[in-house]
This record gives C-alpha cells, structure tokens and sequence, in this order.
C-alpha cells in the first residue's frame, strides 16, 4: 500500500482517541477490545484540520518519538495525561498542500479532566454518534473500527479539500 510512499522521509505526524465508559473506566469485551460508551474529540481552533472534530494530535517534533509526540500533543491540548497510549493504525496523508505520515493511537488510561485551550475544545461523544459530518471524511472510513478495538493501515489521497484515492486495510499490525 505504501510502495510510492518515501515513508521514512515523509513529515509524522499524531492522532489519539481517547475512551471512557459510563462509570469513567473502560473494560474489555467479548472480543478483547474496548467495551467503550464514548470517545474524546476536539473542535480544532488553528492548525491543519482546523474548524472539524478530530481526536487530539499534531506533528512530531525533533528528535521526539511518535509515542512522546501523542502524549505532549494530548497534554497540550486537553491537558490530560495519557498513560497507555496503544498504537493501532496509521496513514500516509496526500494533499496539495502538505503531506504526512500519521500515527493513530487508542488510550482507555489518563489522568485529569478535559480542558479546553488555545488549540482545542474538548467534548466526549458517544461512540455511536461520532459527528462524521463534521469530521475529515475519510475518517468515517476507519475510526468506528478503531472505536471498536481494531487496527488499520491506509493511505489518503485529498485535492481541493475532498478525498481522490482511498486506501485501507484492517486488522493489521501497524508497524510503520
Ligand atoms: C485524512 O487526513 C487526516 N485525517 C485526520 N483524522 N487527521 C489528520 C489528517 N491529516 C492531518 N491530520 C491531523 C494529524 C495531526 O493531529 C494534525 C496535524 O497537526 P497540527 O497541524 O495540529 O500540528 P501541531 O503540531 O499541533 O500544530 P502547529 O503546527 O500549530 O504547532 O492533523
């Protein structure tokens, strides 16, 4: 899926959605993933994305690792402290304006209370009304299977704002 893609040269950048049940704490299902009643979101006040819902995230910085970059973003922009942050997808992103490698990860443990800052305003959505229309549409592709305890790769293709090529497998281990 990625044999056009220089990833390893590609700007990386992060995503995190959080999960809480209806008593706060999240257990496992049958299957083994999370038995989850809602997912953290942020309205994204500047940067790429902004003006949509989109899990709490942004670019990695120097010389940081894609699990430091998701915990500093997280904490920068909700103020929470993730403490299991579990890698389970990733996608290159195609744009006319900016291109990147994104790494999706799943937290069921944080400490402290979403806050709303400069960047972000928090809100907990349940799982089953995510507000898709609000949303990068290509998330709609992926997240209610991440949601769901599964994992993804994928590849986006996005011109004048609305996805060209659309790429995704599951249930894979996101190595990349
Ligand atoms: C289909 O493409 C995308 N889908 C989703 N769900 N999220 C995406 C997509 N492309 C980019 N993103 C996300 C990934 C990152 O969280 C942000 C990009 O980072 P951001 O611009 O927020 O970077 P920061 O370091 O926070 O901001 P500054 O540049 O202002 O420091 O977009």
């Amino acid at each position: 899926m990625f044999e056009d893609d220089p990833i390893g040269d590609l700007p990386a950048a992060t995503l995190c959605h959080l999960l809480r049940g209806a008593a706060g704490n999240v257990q496992p299902d049958d299957d083994g993933g999370p038995d989850a009643d809602e997912a953290l979101l942020i309205h994204k006040k500047r940067g790429v994305g902004s003006g949509q819902w989109v899990g709490p995230g942004g670019k990695v910085e120097p010389g940081e690792t894609v699990r430091e970059c998701v915990i500093r973003e997280v904490r920068e922009e909700v103020g929470i402290d993730v403490l299991d942050p579990e890698k389970v997808g990733v996608f290159v992103y195609r744009s006319d304006d900016w291109d990147a490698v994104i790494h999706v990860f799943r937290a069921t443990e944080y400490a402290g209370t979403p806050e709303e800052t400069e960047e972000a305003d928090p809100r907990w959505f349940p799982v089953d009304d995510i507000p898709f229309d609000e949303m990068w549409q290509t998330d709609r592709e992926w997240l209610p299977n991440v949601l769901d305890g599964g994992t993804f790769r994928g590849r986006f293709v996005y011109s004048d704002g609305e996805p060209q090529e659309v790429s995704l497998e599951t249930g894979v281990t996101p190595s990349v």
